[in-house]
C-alpha cells in the first residue's frame, strides 16, 4: 500500500491532499508519511522474525524527532554516528542499550558521552581508535562494549563515494587485520569484546555483494569463536536499496532469507542500520513551480526548492522522481528542474521527460524522505524548510521553517570592526 497517492488529480499524503498543506506551510517542505515509516519498520523486522534481531535505525537518513520516536515507539534502536545523533536519539527516549555508534572519527568528548549514557557497543574502526576508547572508559570507570567494524573488501555495485566496504575505502579495519586487533582489544582492560561488525555501503540493488561479505565475516566470526571470543553480536550494517527510478532492488524478505541462510549456526543476535530503506520513500519534498523558461538548447522549469534543500542529485547525478501535486497536466516537455541558487549544479532533475508545467504548479520530488533534509544546508543564505508527518487525516509540523533571525543565529559583529 502507498501511502502517497492521487485522489482525483490531488497528490495526497494518507488523507491529505499535498496542497492543503502547501496551503498551510506554503513551500518547499518535507512531508512524511507515518503509516510508510511504521509499515516500513514492521516489515523489516518480521522479515527477521525467526532469529534474535535488533533494528538500529541509521538516524543519519533522517533524524527528525518525530521519525525517531515513530521508529522508538516501533521498538527500534539506532545507529549513531556523532554526538549531535546521541542527543536526538536520547531525546526520543531511546533506551541506551539499543544504540550502537559508528564512525572513523569518534572524539574523545563524543565517546565519553556515549559511555555516560550506556550505549551498547562502539563499532571502532581503527586500532588507534580501540585505545582512545579503552582510555577514556578507564578514566570514567566504565566498561566499553565493542566490535570491530571489519572491511570485507566487497565491491558493493552502488555510487562510489557511498561504497564504503573496499580496501580502498577510509572506513573499517581490513580483514586480514581484523584478528589481530581483536587480541588486541582483548587485551585492553576496559573493553569487552562483544560484537563484529560491518557495512559495505549504500543504496544497494542487489543481494550478491551482501552475501559475499557474509560469507567473509562468517569466517572471521567462527574464527574468533573458536579462539574463545564471546562474540553475541553480528551486526551487518545497512545498505539496502530503494527504486528511485527501475533499480529493483531485493525486498526485506529476500534480503533476510539470505542473511539468515548465511549466519545460520553462529548463535549471535543480528544488529541491523538501516536508514534509507525505513525513510526513503516515506518522504518526498514539495515545491512550487516560479518560473517555465524555454532556452536555445534546454527547458527550464525553475521551482523553489534547490540544491541546499536536496542535495542528491546536484552530489550524485542521483534521480528523484518528479511528479505533479495539484493538477491533471497535459502533455510532456524535455526539461531541467532547477532551483534558485546561483550554480549550474543546481538540479531537481536534468534533461528529463516531465509534466508540462506551468508558473505555480505544485510539483512532488519522490523519495526524498533519505538524505535529504539530514544533509540540507543554508547556502545561498536560504531558510531551512518545513517538516511535515502526516498520520492518517492529521497534519504535523514537526520542524517550522527557519526564520531569517535563525539563520543568523550565533553570529556576531564585534564591537568596533
Ligand atoms: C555505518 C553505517 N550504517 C548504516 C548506514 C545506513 O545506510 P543505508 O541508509 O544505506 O541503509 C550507513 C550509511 O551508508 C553507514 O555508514
Ligand atoms: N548521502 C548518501 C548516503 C550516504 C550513506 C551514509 N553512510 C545518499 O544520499 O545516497
Amino acid at each position: 500500500m502507498n501511502h502517497f497517492q492521487y485522489r482525483n488529480n490531488d497528490l495526497c499524503c494518507e488523507e491529505v491532499p499535498l496542497k492543503d498543506i502547501a496551503t498551510q506551510v506554503g513551500t518547499p517542505f518535507y512531508v512524511y508519511s507515518h503509516a510508510t515509516l511504521s509499515r516500513h519498520l514492521e516489515t523489516f523486522s518480521s522479515a527477521f522474525a525467526e532469529v534474535p534481531h535488533l533494528i538500529c535505525y541509521s538516524i543519519k537518513a533522517n533524524s527528525n524527532l518525530a521519525v525517531l520516536k515513530t521508529f522508538v515507539n516501533h521498538g527500534a534502536g539506532f545507529d549513531i554516528v556523532s554526538g549531535g545523533e546521541l542527543f536526538r536519539a536520547q531525546k526520543v527516549g531511546c533506551d541506551a542499550a539499543k544504540i550502537v555508534y559508528s564512525g572513523v572519527g569518534k572524539t574523545e568528548t563524543e565517546i565519553a558521552d556515549a559511555l555516560q549514557a550506556g550505549i551498547l557497543m562502539f563499532n571502532v574502526e581503527s586500532t588507534q581508535e580501540l585505545d582512545t576508547i579503552n582510555a577514556v572508559a578507564g578514566r570514567l570507570g566504565k566498561k566499553a562494549g565493542i566490535a570491530l567494524r571489519v572491511n570485507p573488501d566487497v565491491d558493493p555495485q552502488t555510487h562510489p563515494y557511498i561504497s564504503t566496504g573496499m580496501k580502498k575505502a577510509k572506513f573499517g579495519i581490513n580483514i586480514s587485520q581484523a584478528l589481530e586487533d581483536y587480541r588486541r582489544a582483548a587485551s585492553l582492560p576496559n573493553l569487552e569484546v562483544i560484537g563484529v561488525d560491518c557495512h559495505i555501503g549504500s543504496q544497494l540493488t542487489k543481494l550478491s555483494p551482501f552475501v559475499d561479505a557474509i560469507a567473509k565475516i562468517r569466517e572471521l566470526v567462527e574464527n574468533l569463536q573458536q579462539e574463545g571470543f564471546a562474540i553475541k553480536y553480528l551486526d551487518l550494517g545497512g545498505g539496502l536499496g530503494i527504486t528511485y527510478d527501475a533499480e529493483q532492488p531485493p525486498s526485506p524478505a529476500d534480503y533476510a532469507r539470505a542473511i539468515i541462510e548465511g549466519t545460520r549456526g553462529l548463535g549471535v543476535t543480528l544488529i541491523f542500520e538501516p536508514g534509507r530503506v525505513m525513510v526513503g520513500n516515506a518522504g518526498m519534498l514539495i515545491t512550487r513551480v516560479l518560473y517555465v523558461k524555454k532556452g536555445e538548447a534546454k527547458n527550464f522549469v525553475i521551482v523553489d526548492a534547490a540544491m541546499n534543500d536536496l542535495t542528491r542529485p546536484a552530489l550524485y547525478g542521483s534521480y528523484q522522481g518528479i511528479q505533479a501535486a495539484d493538477r491533471s497536466i497535459d502533455g510532456t516537455i524535455i526539461a531541467d528542474v532547477v532551483g534558485p541558487i546561483c550554480e549550474s549544479g543546481d538540479f531537481l532533475a536534468q534533461d528529463r521527460e516531465i509534466p508540462a508545467f506551468s508558473q505555480g504548479d505544485l510539483v512532488a520530488v519522490a523519495s526524498a524522505g533519505a538524505y535529504g533534509f539530514t544533509m540540507s544546508s543554508n547556502y545561498n543564505s536560504r531558510r531551512r524548510v518545513p517538516e511535515i508527518m502526516v498520520k492518517n487525516d492529521k497534519v504535523m509540523v514537526v520542524r517550522q521553517r527557519e526564520t531569517y533571525d535563525d539563520l543568523i543565529k550565533g553570529e556576531t559583529i564585534p564591537e568596533g570592526l
